[in-house]
């Protein structure tokens, strides 16, 4: 069980801002940490790492890692750390970026084997793909078997097709390791592959904290199809008018009535709807 609660003050965008949270999370729990830019979810990642000071207390199980009187040093702490960067060792291996953490032979050729990397064990990290070091990234965050893992937004930096694959192989990870994690992430479908809990974080407070299902769908079981969408543009073809609505990664097209395509501005975030009881859903 880990018990966090702490605060700090930061300067937020309008001034001054209190992070306060206060959170316990079950071992083997994977958070997503969600809320708007400047909400306070890095520098909450960076305290529990012991990057940077707050009061308040971090209780991991029966070992302290903050309190009032007493703060256990970053490398003390039994964290891993991946972030969007990668941060690797430029001048070293594959290899030896994993055996830097621990010289655990055995578990870094099973990290490795697990993200597909063996083939490039011996390359050096600017030779590799910004998928490619992300998971090396995560396998030398899971070197030191940490009691949590810490994840900054991990898979932004990549392509759509990329992040699947690896938010599988995370998924692959976390069964076998059981590590507790928190995973900074904007993607709702990501915290709803990966998480079993979503916290979101607004003006340095928890806004809310409950499964990914309740915090994400919104459509409650009614037979509809609900979508939330940008309007990219709208068409004239003919006597109708069609919108183009960007939804995740695909663009949608609707037909649309005259009243709303006076209405509707280009760049509004629009929901999309409708009732469909049998809808054909193929591979
Ligand atoms: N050590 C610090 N002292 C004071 N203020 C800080 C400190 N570190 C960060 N801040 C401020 O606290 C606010 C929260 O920053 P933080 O990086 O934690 O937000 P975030 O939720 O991770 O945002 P984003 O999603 O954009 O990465 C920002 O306004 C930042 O400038």
């Amino acid at each position: 069980m880990i018990k966090i609660n702490i605060q700090k003050q930061l300067h937020g965008s309008n001034g001054l801002m209190n992070l306060n949270v206060n959170l316990e999370i079950k071992q083997g729990e994977f958070v997503a940490l969600a809320g708007l830019s400047g909400s306070g979810k890095t520098t909450l990642l960076r305290i529990l790492a012991g990057l940077e000071e707050a009061s308040g207390i971090i209780k991991i199980n029966n070992s302290i890692w903050l309190d009032e009187k007493f703060s256990l040093s970053p490398q003390k702490r039994e964290i891993g750390f991946v972030f969007q960067d990668y941060a690797l060792f430029p001048n070293y291996t594959v290899l030896e970026n994993l055996l830097y953490v621990n010289k655990d032979i055995e578990l870094a050729n099973h990290l490795l084997k697990i993200t597909e990397l063996s083939e490039l064990k011996n390359r050096l990290p600017q030779t590799l793909s910004g998928g490619q070091k992300q998971r090396i990234s995560l396998c030398r965050a899971l070197m030191n078997r940490p009691k949590i893992l810490l994840m900054d937004e991990p898979l932004s930096a990549l392509d759509p097709s990329m992040r699947t694959k690896l938010q599988n192989e995370i998924l692959t990870l976390h069964k076998e390791f059981n590590t507790t994690t928190i995973m900074v992430s904007h993607d709702p479908s990501e915290i709803y592959r990966l998480s079993n809990r979503m916290v979101v974080l607004n003006n340095g407070q928890i806004i809310k904290d409950t499964t990914p299902k309740e915090a994400l769908l919104k459509t409650n079981g009614s037979a509809k199809f609900s979508f939330e969408g940008e309007l990219l543009d709208i068409i004239k073809v003919d006597v109708i008018y069609v919108a183009i609505i960007t939804i995740g990664q695909q663009l949608v097209e609707v037909v649309i009535g005259n009243e709303e395509a006076k209405n509707l501005k280009i760049g509004d975030i629009i929901n999309v709807s409708t009732k469909a009881f049998a809808p054909m859903v193929k591979q």
